[in-house]
């Protein structure tokens, strides 16, 4: 153990190292200079009067040390000073301690080195004390914090080391420490779901921390569960933590830029008016009344062009008309989630009335809240009775103006254009107080009016520009298709470089035909565009694919008559490779007026599971003869929706072939499988036959059903039931898990390992 010298304890008292040795001469303790080295008993002695603490050895030696070395370096400091001797660690010592020694002594200059504490306590050390600088000693972590991780970054750990140290000194023993948490987070934010791993390192917590507490909230979870909200919201309560769902943003769904945008940037924009009613009551000789008197008046040399919508100029104002009469446009468009128009016309004939699609017009429009107009048509006819028409719509809510209602009532003729000046005047008026808005500085949205495919022009689309502006040479996702706005034609017929809100415009420059009602996008780039348009066609194509009907023979008729289907795919197995060639070439003979049998696959065996993703994949119809499927082609069959037809005499599978593609298929009866018999062995018995021994593996077997023996996968024989025995009684039924005894009619040639099929014939509803 090291000895503390005179001029060390005289440094550590603050004396002169000549007091010391004067006092120590007083205490009748000679040394021979300040170099000398003191007893224990001296340094107690001289303890005694400079009144230092009894570690005033261990004190006196780290005084001395840190005026030794550079300040803030590492200050060693006593480890469970007090337990049996206290000793200074030797300077430059790296090694583990253990408190549990029983010895104490300060750590090397700040060293590196692993402590292991008795509490168990695993910190990083500290790197050289001599990285330190004040401002990389300020304290980061609590003492008790626990923290597992290999020591060796820079000056926190020594730090850390000696907070600890100068928190211990006067603990002994050392009592567990209250373990000082990472402070929690004041919100968390998640999308979907959260692990408990993750949610755990958000909050700061051990994963085990946050399992207690499902548990406790009666959820048992492993680390790497995913937590629903609900979960992660109990979890962030317990904790008092505020916890937000951020909504992904998935840049395919163009419904997502239809959001309403800031009211600010947003200018007055022309209304959007469909026109409807009941047929013949002058629906189409309105739209060309207000567009023969409003546009070809102002527009010299225009040749106006029908492209779904046109708009007209009233009062200095524009108004756009959808130019499809009739309401399955504007249901169409709205069952494809669009709101296109902001006004509805329902146009009555005077000489009429009410009519049913009145009615039916009537309630499109309140259906998709749009305001109604109501005009009055063909007041130029004698017969004309605009009260009759009026009282007829009170009784569907349409209380005329000049009745105490709400309901405009505008009486026109078409016919003679009298009275639309009056009705445009009012659908501004109308308009005005809807305070229909759009921002034309943003990038264009809006929907698709008509489309086809142009021979010279490829896929033309008419678009309603619903917000913003549309340029050309503009990235944009059509529906399902993408492309740039090649060239844009008015209803004018004239090239246009721009279109405003509420404008209808003709494009030209996409990939593909997109539908009447679809959405359109303007991306910020043609990436963009390409990237979100391919991942709709993707993704419309999986549903297209995942809703096509499986071809079975019960549907068939309907598929070919829908002209669906041109060709009946077959896959022929059997038991032997004749039966295979004879079936097949019996099948190719049927002949039905416009279908082609086509077999595409043929083969000896058992039905498999690759039969069926054949069958699937071509959408055929699976033919066995005198085979069964195995059981994994059973389930795919099932999963799939795979048909498979089981025969046992040729012209009966020609038969429900043909008359399946004639639509006559006996829709009565269908067979159904209801258990499965293993023959675990036999027994002859004179009289009786050969009785098989059997074990139920699937379903049941019941005393009526029909059986089928199957051996290695090929029907052997069908035929009845004769007898079903549980021991020696006669039962009814025996059920999975069960042995029987089972006796077939005219068949004795069972054999051990065949299986016996049970079916029953079943009475079903065709669709
Ligand atoms: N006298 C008179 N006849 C009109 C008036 N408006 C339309 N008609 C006539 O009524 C008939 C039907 O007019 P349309 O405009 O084709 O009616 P619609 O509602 O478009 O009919 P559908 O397209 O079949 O639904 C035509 O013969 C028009 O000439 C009008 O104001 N006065």
């Amino acid at each position: 153990m090291t000895k503390i010298r005179v001029h060390e304890y005289a440094k550590k008292v603050d004396k002169p190292s000549k007091e010391i040795i004067d006092q120590l001469s007083k205490l009748n303790i000679e040394v021979a200079n300040h170099m000398a080295t003191l007893e224990d008993n001296a340094v107690t002695k001289l303890d005694g009067i400079y009144k230092k603490p009894a570690a005033g050895r261990t004190q006196a030696r780290q005084q001395h040390q840190a005026q030794n070395r550079p300040s803030g370096q590492g200050q060693s400091r006593p480890q469970n000073s007090g337990q049996g001797s206290s000793r200074p660690a030797g300077q430059g010592q790296s090694r583990p301690q253990n408190s549990g020694q029983g010895q104490s002594r300060p750590a090397g200059q700040g060293q590196s080195r692993p402590q292991s504490s008795g509490q168990g306590q695993s910190r990083p050390a500290g790197a050289k004390g001599s990285n330190f600088t004040p401002k990389a000693a300020k304290p980061t972590a609590g003492p008790g914090q626990r923290n597992n991780r290999p020591g060796g970054g820079g000056g926190r750990g020594g730090q850390n080391r000696n907070r600890k140290g100068r928190q211990q000194q006067p603990v002994n023993p050392l009592p567990p420490m209250p373990k000082r948490e990472k402070e929690l987070p004041a919100k968390i934010t998640f999308s979907e779901s959260l692990t408990v791993a993750e949610l755990a390192k958000k909050l700061g917590r051990e994963p085990s921390e946050i399992i207690k507490k499902l548990f406790m909230l009666g959820v048992m979870a492993t680390i790497n569960q995913e937590l629903d909200k609900d979960a992660i919201e109990l979890i962030c309560a317990e904790y008092e933590v505020e916890v937000e769902e951020e909504i992904l943003v998935d840049k395919t769904d163009l419904e997502v830029y239809f959001e309403p945008e800031d009211e600010t940037l947003q200018e007055e924009r022309p209304p959007v008016v469909t026109i409807m009613g009941h047929v013949d009551h002058g629906k189409t000789t309105l739209l060309d009344s207000i567009r023969n008197t409003k546009v070809t008046a102002g527009e010299a040399g225009g040749i106006t062009q029908h492209i779904g919508a046109y708009q007209v100029v009233e009062n200095g104002k524009k108004i756009t008309f959808l130019d499809t009469p009739g309401h399955a446009a504007f249901t169409t468009m709205r069952a494809r989630g669009a709101k296109v128009t902001d006004l509805a016309i329902i146009v009555v004939a005077a000489d009429d009335g009410v009519m049913p699609q009145t009615v039916e017009a009537i309630n499109h429009a309140k259906a998709a809240e749009v305001p109604i107009i109501i005009a009055v048509n063909k007041m130029d006819k004698p017969s004309a009775n605009p009260d009759r028409v009026m009282q007829e719509l009170t009784e569907h809510g349409l209380v005329p103006e000049a009745w105490g209602g709400e309901t405009i009532f505008v009486p026109i003729s078409a016919l003679k254009g009298e009275g639309i000046d009056a009705l445009l005047e009012m659908i501004l008026l109308v308009s005005e107080v809807g305070e229909l808005k759009a921002n034309p500085a943003r990038r264009a949205i809006g929907t698709v009016i008509e489309a086809e495919l142009d021979k010279g022009r490829g896929s033309v689309a008419t678009l309603l520009v619903q917000d913003g502006t549309l340029h050309v040479g503009d990235p944009i996702v059509v529906g399902n298709t993408f492309g740039r706005v090649r060239a844009m034609v008015n209803d004018l017929g004239r090239r246009v470089k721009d279109a405003g809100p509420s404008t209808p415009v003709e494009i030209t420059g996409l990939n593909d035909v997109p539908q009447a009602g679809d959405r359109f996008v303007v991306f910020e780039d043609e990436k963009t565009a390409r990237q979100v348009g391919e991942t709709r066609a993707t993704s419309a194509l999986q549903v297209q694919r995942s809703e096509k009907t499986r071809v079975t023979l019960d549907n068939l008729f309907d598929q070919l008559k829908q002209g669906e289907m041109k060709e009946l795919n077959l896959i022929v197995k059997a038991d032997v490779q004749g039966a295979v060639e004879a079936m097949a070439a019996s099948l190719m003979k049927i002949d039905v007026e416009g279908v082609n049998v086509k077999i595409i696959h043929t083969g000896a065996g058992a039905i498999t599971e690759s039969d069926i993703s054949l069958a699937a994949a071509s959408n055929a119809i699976v033919i066995g003869f005198n085979v069964r499927p195995d059981v994994n082609a059973k389930r795919a069959a099932e999963a799939e929706g795979v048909d498979i037809r089981l025969h046992r005499i040729i012209y009966k599978v020609i038969e429900e072939i043909e008359f399946a593609m004639k639509g006559l298929l006996d829709p009565e009866f269908e067979e159904k499988i209801i258990g499965q018999a293993e023959v675990r062995s036999t027994f002859k018995v004179s009289k009786v036959g050969t009785i098989a021994g059997s074990y139920v593996v699937e379903g049941k077997i019941t005393r009526d059903s029909g059986v089928r023996v199957i051996r290695e996968g090929i029907v052997v024989f069908e035929g009845e039931l004769d007898t079903l025995k549980r021991f020696k009684d006669d039962a009814k039924e025996v059920a999975k898990g069960y042995e029987c005894g089972i006796t077939i009619k005219n068949f004795n040639d069972i054999k051990e390992g065949d299986v016996i099929e049970a079916f029953v014939m079943e009475e079903i509803e065709r669709k």
